[in-house]
């Protein structure tokens, strides 16, 4: 899995003109007043399992009714919970995928929605539409007691291909208070790296501690058996804006 500076030989897509991270200037989004808040409906007992996919953490979530899900906001229609992953890095300075007039955080949380006016994810995935992910920072602070629950469970999932059943989990636990948001329009920031997501990053970051990080960091991009490679710097570095316009929904 050759890193973002190569990823352009299989994938031309990755010099195309809504690709995603970017650096986000606030200085120059626009405020949009017709920007709804966000509503996010998550119910946990379709929450169904933990699995490191050999490029990150993913929780999985059972997405054939509505009961989880995003709409308002940016979006028209209702988009589905699919899966939350994160992005790190291999210390506290760096690991975000977006930046913030050029400010790193150690951490990305991404929830995946998509669009239910397609029959399902995968077909959704290569619609310019077709997902919604929500961004949210992870700062160092305090001890963060909800993403707690998910380190417990990397003990079991080190190696790349390994899942365990995660039952119960409310996503919502993970959302800052303020749901302000920054919103472009891009693309999924790994292979095939479809330009199908309307992003929202959240103004606010969540809090972590250092040890939480490193936590993180004991996970491995290799599978069992094989050397053991650490899963740190997973993130891929902001793509160029190509005149696309970030719309704050707030002032
Ligand atoms: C269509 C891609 C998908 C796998 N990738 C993802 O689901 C994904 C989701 C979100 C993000 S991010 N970081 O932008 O939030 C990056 C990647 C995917 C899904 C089903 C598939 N079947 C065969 C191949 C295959 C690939
Ligand atoms: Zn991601």
């Amino acid at each position: 899995f050759p890193g973002p500076q190569k990823w352009v030989e299989n994938f031309p897509i990755a010099d195309g003109v809504r690709q995603s991270p970017i650096d986000i200037v606030p200085g120059q989004a626009s405020y949009d007043a017709g920007l709804k808040p966000l509503t996010l409906k998550y119910d946990p007992s379709t929450c169904l399992d933990i699995l490191n996919n050999g490029h990150s953490v993913q929780v999985t979530f059972a997405d054939d009714t509505d009961s989880s899900s995003l709409t308002d906001g940016p979006i028209s229609g209702l988009y589905r919970l699919k899966q939350f992953h994160f992005h790190w890095g291999a210390s506290d300075s760096k690991g975000s995928e977006h930046t913030v007039a050029g400010t790193k955080y150690p951490a990305e949380l991404h929830l995946v929605h998509w669009n239910t006016k397609y029959t399902s994810f995968s077909e959704a995935a290569s619609k310019p539409d077709g997902l919604a992910v929500v961004g949210v920072f992870l700062k160092i602070g305090g001890e963060n007691p909800n993403l707690q629950k998910l380190l417990d469970a990397f003990d079991t999932i080190k190696s790349k291909g390994k899942q365990t059943s995660f039952e119960n989990f409310d996503p919502s636990t993970l959302l800052p208070g303020c749901l302000d948001y920054w919103t472009y329009d891009g693309s999924l920031t790994t292979p095939p790296l479809y330009e199908s997501v309307t992003w929202i990053v959240c103004k606010e970051p969540i809090s972590t501690s250092s040890a939480q990080m490193a936590k993180f960091r004991t996970l491995l991009f290799s599978a069992d058996g094989a050397a053991q490679d650490c899963m740190v710097d997973n993130y891929r570095p902001p793509q160029p804006l190509k005149g696309r316009t970030v719309r704050a929904s707030f002032k």
